[in-house]
Parts: structure tokens; sequence; C-alpha cells
């Protein structure tokens, strides 16, 4: 369809009125009717004489919230596709979201477009007559995340939180997959039944099989006993196989056929054992390049590769630091006792900018060394370990008082484009950059006298870079007097 007038009614409910501003004016400029509302009660008295096609709301608002909007529409009008939105970008609410029955999770800010693209799938869906998710119960979680791909995964996990389909962790070491996973079955139905988690890489390539399947007395030199596997441990469960491409291929056989019969046959055993087990497997590898190797069997890869999620490394989601890090220090500190410890804002930027090789792991490892070892209540350059200070020295990064400049200078920035997103208009990130080259090359051409190679030299450009630059300003001057 396109953006000529269509005949779908959209309803937001939003107390923030500039929110509801910019959802109108973007909405009718895609060719929606639009009703705003302020709080829930006026939405549910609307619902009386009039039927919205797609609701987007908000998350937290005073009198009746969102998920309790949500909550009574599903009750009531199950066919309506909601949309939450949230400034709070953490698990719980992606999660509360869709167990709740909402349709999507926009974290904010959002873009614009895909809103509107959102609305667009949730009244495809409505016409398919999707049926609404059954109601699960709110349960908590440690998983810190605020970056667009933690928040991929926190939408997977909503989203499967009703299933019990194979998953692939894929990421580095100590990206938080046992965690992810442990959250998938947390907000599993199998919440109640065991997680049983295995590592692959830690148990000796002999040993794995009797360990996944059990053992008859006798079966083998040593087996003095009868044992239950880890597969029997986890029935009614999920079983978490960690560093899956570390398993032996004749495992992976018996693996795959667990997987189809549902049942298999404990070493040295002759009664077959029948488990209801959901797989969820991680790795740091290129399982398709172990396939291609022949260390790893297609038909494997492709039973748990039903659903993937790829975990980023710690470097590609820096934003994430200082609340991991907060959360760390906080936890640190709960274990041994005391008041959490802060880091100085020039500390804070150090670990911003290391390259976190451990990811999470060394991260969470130096927030608890440092709440040993840091003397005072707040966490300067001097307290780091010796390689986090070496960066120090590296160009980009500035002293105490001009990180506190810097962040100021960020700060402000922020604001001011969090008052953009909500302007309507598109494109900001170009405008931006561009006032912001304007004033540096104005800036540095001050300090150099005028000097233009010299200049460009303190704005790290060729000296012609500034020279094109300086003209397509002196361009864009002239157009807007005539304008
Ligand atoms: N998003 C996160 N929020 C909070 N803590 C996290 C997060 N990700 C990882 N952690 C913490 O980092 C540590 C490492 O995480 P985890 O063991 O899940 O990583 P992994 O990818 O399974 O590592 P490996 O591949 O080495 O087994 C854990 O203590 C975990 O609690």
């Amino acid at each position: 369809m396109t953006k000529a007038e269509n005949q779908h009614l959209i309803w937001v409910l939003d107390d923030d009125e500039s929110i509801r501003w910019v959802l109108e004016r973007a909405l009718h400029k895609a060719g929606f009717q639009v009703t705003s509302f302020a709080t829930g009660s006026s939405l549910r008295e609307a619902l009386a004489t009039e039927q919205p096609s797609v609701v987007l709301t908000d998350v937290r608002m005073p009198g009746e919230d969102g998920l309790q909007v949500l909550a009574k529409l599903q009750q009531q009008h199950a066919q309506i596709p909601v949309i939450v939105m949230t400034a709070h970008s953490d698990l719980d609410s992606a999660v509360s979201a869709f167990q709740g029955g909402a349709f999507e999770y926009l974290p904010k800010p959002f873009d614009l477009d895909d809103a509107i693209k959102t609305v667009w799938r949730a009244i495809e869906q409505r016409e398919k007559h999707s049926a609404p998710a059954p109601q699960v119960p709110e349960i908590g979680s440690e998983l810190v995340g605020e970056a667009p791909a933690m928040q991929d995964v926190f939408r997977a996990i909503g989203r499967l939180s009703h299933s019990s389909v194979s998953v692939l962790i894929t990421g580095a070491s100590g990206t938080g997959k046992e965690l992810v996973a442990r959250a998938l079955h947390q907000h599993s139905p199998r919440q109640n039944e065991p997680f049983i988690a295995l590592n692959m890489a830690a148990i000796p390539a002999e040993l794995i099989e009797s360990e996944l399947f059990g053992h008859e007395k006798g079966a083998f030199t040593g087996a003095a006993q009868k044992r239950q596997g880890r597969f029997e441990q986890a029935h009614g469960g999920t079983l978490f196989l960690d560093e899956i491409g570390d398993m032996p291929l004749a495992v992976q056989t018996r693996l795959l056929r667990v997987l189809a019969e549902g049942q298999f046959y404990p070493v040295g055993g002759h009664q077959a054992v029948t488990v209801d087990v959901r797989i969820i497997a991680a790795t740091h590898q290129q399982l398709e390049q172990r396939v291609q190797e022949g260390a790893f069997r297609e038909d494997l890869f492709h039973r748990l590769n039903v659903i993937r999620l790829q975990l980023p490394s710690l470097h590609e989601r820096r934003s994430d630091i200082p609340k991991l890090a907060q959360h760390f220090l906080q936890r640190a500190a709960k274990e041994l006792g005391g008041k959490p410890k802060h880091l100085s804002q020039q500390a804070l930027q150090l670990l911003q900018q290391a390259p976190w090789p451990g990811n999470v792991r060394q991260l969470e490892n130096t927030c608890r060394w440092l709440t040993v070892m840091a003397p005072g209540q707040q966490i300067s350059v001097s307290d780091l370990p010796v390689e986090l200070q070496e960066l120090n020295d590296s160009p980009g990064v500035t002293n105490d008082n001009a990180g506190a400049v810097n962040s100021h200078w960020l700060q402000a920035f922020e604001h001011w484009f969090a008052q953009q997103l909500t302007s309507g208009q598109q494109g900001l990130l170009d405008s931006a950059v561009h006032q912001l080259e304007q004033q540096a090359m104005q800036q540095a051409l001050d300090y150099c006298n005028g000097h233009k190679q010299n200049a460009a030299k303190k704005l790290g450009w060729g000296r012609n870079t500034l020279t094109r630059k300086l003209a397509e300003a002196e361009t864009d001057a002239k157009d807007k007097k005539i304008t």
C-alpha cells in the first residue's frame, strides 16, 4: 500500500505531548487516521464506541500504565495489535511486552520510519487473523544491554518465550552466551523444570557420551555405579550444550538420534530412556566451517540452527560499558558486603575505550578486582590495571577534567539530539555532522591564525579537504541568504 490515505485508524497512547505530536504527524504523513490519548482510562472509554486497527502505547504513564492497558485490550479486544514503546530498553520490558501479548516492542528513541513499518506489519498480521500470544507470568533477569544488537536478542527471547524450539547462540567467549541461554529457559514454558549446562570443551572426549547419556554399572572400566546422564536430568527442561563445536563426531551422531527420536540408550544399557528436552547450543566457532571441514555433522547443524542468536563482542557495544560496569560494581559490593564503588569520568572513559578481548567476563573480573583493590570509594585512573592505564597515553583520551568537559559536551549533544529526534525531521546525523564540521573548521582556523595547512593538520585532514569544505560552507552561506 502507498502513502495515500488509507482506512486504518491508529491510536497513540502516551502521556508525553511531544511524542504524541511527533507520532501523529508521522502517521498522518504515512496516510493513517490517528487519535491520541494521554491516559489509559480515556483510551478505554473510547473503546466503547470505536476500535482502532492498531494501538501504539508507552509503558510508563501515571495512572494505568501501558502494560495494564495491553492486558485489558488482550482480554476484551485481542484482535487489536498493540505496539509497546518504552524508554526502558531492558530485557524485562521487552519480555513483559511480548508476554502480555504485544505485537512488537519499540525501545525509545526509535526511528519513525521503523515505527510506521511496524504499524504496517501489525495491520498485515491482524488481517491474517493471527492468534494473540497467551499470558505467562513476568520474571526478572540479570541481562544488561541497551545496544541495538542486544535489543535484538531481548526481542528474540520475548518472541520465543512460548516455544521450546532449539536455539543456537553464537558469539566470542565471555559475551554472555550462557546467560542468554538461562534467560531463554527462564522465559520459557519450561521455567520450573531443570536447566542443565554442559561444556563440551571442559569434559575429556571419552567421557562426554556417558556424561550426556549416563551409563550402566560396569559399562566400562571405572563405571562402578549406574549413573544418570545429563539428558535424563534435564527431562522436561533445557539442556545447554556449550562449545558444541567441540563435540566428538560419534556423540554428534547419538545426539542427532535423540533429537529425532526423543529417546536413547545409556552407555552399556539395553533399555531405551525417553526424554523431553529442549536443546540450546552455543559456540564461539564458525560451525559452518566445522561442517565444511567434516568436523561437524551437517544434519545436526541444521537441527540446532533453527533459531540463531548472534551475541556482539563487547567492543561492538561500547555504549553498554557504563551500565555493565555499574552492574558489576554493585554486584561485587554485595558479594563482598560493602558499598558499591564508582568510576571517575576518566576511568570510565578508559574502560569504554579498552579492547576487551575477554568481553563481558573480562569487564566483570576487572570490576571485581577494582572492588577489592581500589582504596577509595571513587575509582580513578591510577587504580585501574596497568594495561588499562596505558590506554591513557593513547591519543583521544584526556585527563579527568577534560574528560568531564568532553562528557558535558556529549551530554549537551545528547539532549539536543533527543529533541531533534522528536522534531519529525529526517537526516539528522548528516545535519549534525555538518554543523559540527563547520564549528571545528572555524575554531581550528582561528587557533592557527587562518593558516590552512596547520588548521587542516589539527583537524586531521589534508589541506585540499579543508579548502573544499570551506568552499562548500561559503556556497551554503550564500544559498541561505537567498532563501
Ligand atoms: N549482558 C550481560 N549482562 C550482565 N552480565 C553479563 C552479560 N553478558 C555476560 N555477562 C556476565 O559475563 C560472564 C560471562 O558470561 P557467559 O558465561 O554467559 O559467557 P559465554 O559467552 O557463555 O562464555 P564462554 O563462551 O566462555 O562460555 C558471566 O559472569 C555473566 O554473568
